[in-house]
């Protein structure tokens, strides 16, 4: 069994409840408030800008050019595609993109933004590698269960979003699998623990970030600007 077998298998209850939760159900059956669709893309629009700059980090702990040229597609990829499910939303949410950038974060995006970089700074490639593939892996999911599920035609309001995510042939998720499979071959025992503990926290915080939106999760105490 390759890692990212014992990966997934491990975090089976994670991706479960994702597909559960309300927030993803409410994707399928087109029943998401306004509200919930503007919150979820200011806190990713943020979540995204980060990822960016996560990956420029484990660029610069690359050894390999092909691992360097991994990294700098998905880069690419953020920058010009991951624009169009956040219009997706925009556009039945009624509100220009534009507007919605900006904001601060809230406590779970900040938590999952946190864990990646502290694992950036710190961590071997093996590691950034293994917190960083909750989000490329569970989307693809949730778009290809979505396909099945809600079969989705032109019509419905979230076509966009699930066909994007759904329909990824040339997954990233198969490209970071392999890597960590290679990766695992030369690992330690403790190395492999510390890639399985962050990989398992991302898929958590990837829960938490759907139900921040679906919430309209916010600080606990609202500040005011003081004159
Ligand atoms: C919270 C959150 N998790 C995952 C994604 C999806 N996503 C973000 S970047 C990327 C490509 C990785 O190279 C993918 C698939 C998202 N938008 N927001």
């Amino acid at each position: 069994m390759g890692f990212s077998v014992e990966l997934r298998k491990e975090a089976n209850p994670i991706f479960n409840a994702i597909f559960e939760h309300p927030f993803v159900q409410g994707i399928a059956n087109g029943e998401l408030r306004k509200e919930q669709l503007i919150h979820y893309v200011k806190q990713d629009f943020e979540y995204l800008n980060s990822f960016i700059k996560i990956y420029g980090i484990a660029i610069s702990k690359c050894k390999k050019r092909e691992d360097m040229d991994m990294f700098n597609k998905q880069i690419s990829f953020i920058l010009n595609s991951e624009t169009h499910p956040h219009n997706n939303f925009c556009q039945v949410a009624g509100v220009a993109y534009e507007e919605l950038q900006g904001f601060p974060l809230s406590p779970s995006a900040l938590y999952y933004i946190r864990h990646m970089l502290t694992i950036a700074y710190e961590g071997t490639l093996g590691e950034i590698l293994a917190v960083l593939l909750p989000c490329p892996w569970t989307y693809w999911e949730i778009g290809k269960k979505l396909i099945n599920e809600a079969n989705p035609d032109r019509s419905h309001p979230f076509y966009q979003w699930i066909t994007f995510y759904g329909n990824r042939t040339d997954s990233i998720t198969t490209k970071f699998c392999s890597r960590i499979d290679e990766w695992a071959k030369e690992a330690t025992v403790k190395e492999k623990e510390k890639m399985k503990e962050h990989f398992l926290i991302s898929c958590q915080l990837e829960y938490m970030f759907w139900d921040m939106a679906y919430k309209l999760e916010k600080w606990p105490v609202q500040l005011e600007a003081v004159k």
